[in-house]
This record gives structure tokens, C-alpha cells and sequence, in this order.
């Protein structure tokens, strides 16, 4: 794979020590001497900034402090390179948590992400990955038929799932004949049964699930799932699972999980590519004075935090 820079960060949030270390080398061509230096620098101090602000939405939420070990930053040249990795690395997951657990909770968001799973439909990952483990949900979905243009289910049926094996029955669609309120609650009522079934976990630190991969998007204003920037939603403290009539992402009526349930997930990917996102992404990881949390920024996770960005997307760092 070409041209990637690695600036993997580790810390505890305990006790707020910060170490970076580098475990490859910065053989990436054009990205070399600049970016990956320098976004280096910037992504320590990013790490120790996000980490404190991390914990104060927590406390604000009300929730155990953050447990997150281990921050990632990868940057990519191109999407392609991104795209690759990303393959590499939710097929390392599958088989690492699929041998540990038995099963493999994966959450897809919506948007520009399907595009970027492209990879794991093809040698080696099609004929590799057990998929007969894999159980897949939403992180959000809109609340629109299930063949309509707007729903995440389709666009990850129609670009990902009918293209791998995994089991219909493994596939954790909302129910679209019900409002928005009705399909949270039965949303939150079906992962409560996968709990009592041993297929999704629950995190001792939080009492939460615990879902072993959650793949994210970010929107240009910052937003994950369908947790908006200022909305106050993104303060939800009890419900696994909530819903929005007034997204101001179209369409406007969806479902979502809440902070609590995506920050107790075990592994979180956050795959984010274009110029049109580098300011929160800035936001999050470099230096800016703007002193609002974007949601973005309210992202963790309990085992490892993984940023998947473009160069586009970290051109500000
Ligand atoms: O249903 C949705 O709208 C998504 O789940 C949403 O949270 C998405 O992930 C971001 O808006 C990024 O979307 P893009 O990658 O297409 O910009």
C-alpha cells in the first residue's frame, strides 16, 4: 500500500499521560516530509485536547468516565489507499473478536462510508472473513421505507451486504412501518434481546453494549450518526437508542444510537475523506480556538479510537 503516515497515540485516560509512538516508518512518498512530520506534532497535542474534552461530555452526560486506551490518526493519500486499509483492518477485527467472542457486532453508518467498505467484497476478504459471525445494525437510519432512496439499509444492502454472505437473519434492519418514536424503542428493545442472547455485549465500565466495530461517518458540520452539533440529543444519557423529526440533514425524521452506546463500543473507526471536512476535523485533532464541542469530538471507544482521514480531510492539521 502506498504513501500512508501512521501517528498512533497512546493514552490513559486516568491518569492523563499522553505517549506517541511511531510504529512504522514514514515511508510515504509526497506525504513524507510534510504532512506526516508535521501532523505528528499536531496530532499529540490534538490527542491530549480531545481526551480532556472526551471526558467533560461524559461527566456532562453523566456517564462513568471514559475508559478509551488507545487514539489512532491515519492518513491517507488517496480514498483508494484509505479503502484498503480499512479492509485490512475490519478483517483483522473479524477474525481477532470472531475467535474471542463467537459472533462479530459490526455498525454501519450511512453516507460516503459503504463506498469505502468496497474492499471487503473482494479477494482476499470475500473468500477470507467468516461472515457466517458477522451481525450488522445501523448506528442511525432514516426513517423511510427500506427500498426508498434515502435508507442507509438500502445503500448498504445495494453496495455491501447482498454482495458477502452474512445471514438475512444477522442483519438488524428498523422497522419502517413504525414512527420514528416507535422504531427507536423497538430498535432499543431488539439489541436489548441480542444482549440476553450473548450476541451483544455490555460494557462493565459503562452498562452499556458494547458492539465490537462501529464504522462511522462525519458530516461537514461535524455531526456522527444523527447527532447534530447543538442539539440536544447529543446529551442523551439513558436511551441506547433515540429519534430526530428535525435533522437538519435530510431527510428529516430518523433514529439514532446515543453517545453513551457508541462510546462503549470496543473498536471505533472514524472514515472521513474531502477538503469539505478538514474544520472539524481541525477541531478535533489540531489546533483551534472555536470552544463549542462538536459532536465529533464526543466520539470514543473502550478498546482503541481509529481515525481513517484523507489527505483532503487532514489538510488543516
Ligand atoms: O444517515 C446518515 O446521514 C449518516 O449515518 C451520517 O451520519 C453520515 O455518516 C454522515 O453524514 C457522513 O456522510 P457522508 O460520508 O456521506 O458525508
Amino acid at each position: 500500500m502506498a504513501s500512508t503516515s501512521f501517528a498512533f497515540l497512546t493514552f490513559t485516560t486516568t491518569s492523563l499521560r499522553t505517549s506517541v509512538r511511531r510504529t512504522t516508518p514514514f515511508n510515504c512518498g509526497s506525504h513524507r516530509s510534510g504532512s506526516s512530520i508535521g501532523f505528528n506534532r499536531v496530532g499529540f497535542r490534538g490527542a491530549r485536547f480531545h481526551c480532556l474534552k472526551t471526558t467533560t461530555a461524559y461527566s456532562m452526560a453523566g456517564v462513568a468516565a471514559a475508559t478509551e486506551k488507545k487514539k489512532r490518526v491515519e492518513v491517507f493519500d488517496t480514498e483508494e489507499d484509505l479503502a484498503a486499509s480499512l479492509a485490512k483492518y475490519t478483517a483483522d477485527l473479524s477474525d481477532k473478536l470472531g475467535k474471542e467472542r463467537g459472533s462479530f457486532t459490526v455498525v454501519l453508518s450511512g453516507g460516503s462510508l459503504i463506498k469505502s467498505l468496497r474492499k471487503l467484497v473482494e479477494p482476499p476478504y470475500i473468500d477470507s472473513i467468516e461472515w457466517g459471525k458477522w451481525h450488522v445494525f445501523w448506528v442511525d437510519e432514516r426513517v423511510v421505507p427500506k427500498d426508498h432512496v434515502d435508507s442507509n439499509y438500502k445503500l448498504a444492502y445495494d453496495g455491501f451486504l447482498s454482495k458477502v454472505p452474512i445471514l438475512p437473519g444477522h442483519v438488524y434492519a428498523i422497522n419502517d412501518a413504525l414512527s420514528a418514536e416507535g422504531a427507536a424503542e423497538d430498535y432499543e428493545t431488539c439489541l436489548k434481546h441480542l444482549v440476553k442472547s450473548n450476541i451483544l455485549a455490555i460494557s462493565s465500565a459503562t452498562g452499556f453494549p458494547k458492539f465490537d466495530l462501529m464504522l462511522l461517518g462525519m458530516g461537514p458540520d461535524g455531526h456522527v450518526a444523527s447527532l447534530f452539533p447543538g442539539h440536544p440529543l447529543c446529551k442523551e444519557n439513558e436511551k441506547w437508542v433515540t429519534f430526530i423529526k428535525d435533522s437538519p440533514k435530510p431527510p428529516p425524521e430518523r433514529i439514532t444510537f446515543t453517545f453513551p452506546v457508541i462510546n462503549s463500543a470496543a473498536y471505533n473507526a472514524l472514515v472521513i475523506c474531502g477538503a469539505g471536512k478538514a474544520g472539524p476535523v481541525q477541531a478535533a485533532l489540531g489546533n483551534s480556538q472555536n470552544s463549542d464541542v462538536l459532536p465529533v469530538q464526543m466520539v470514543s471507544a473502550e478498546e482503541e479510537f481509529t481515525w481513517f482521514l484523507d489527505k483532503e480531510a487532514a489538510s488543516k492539521l
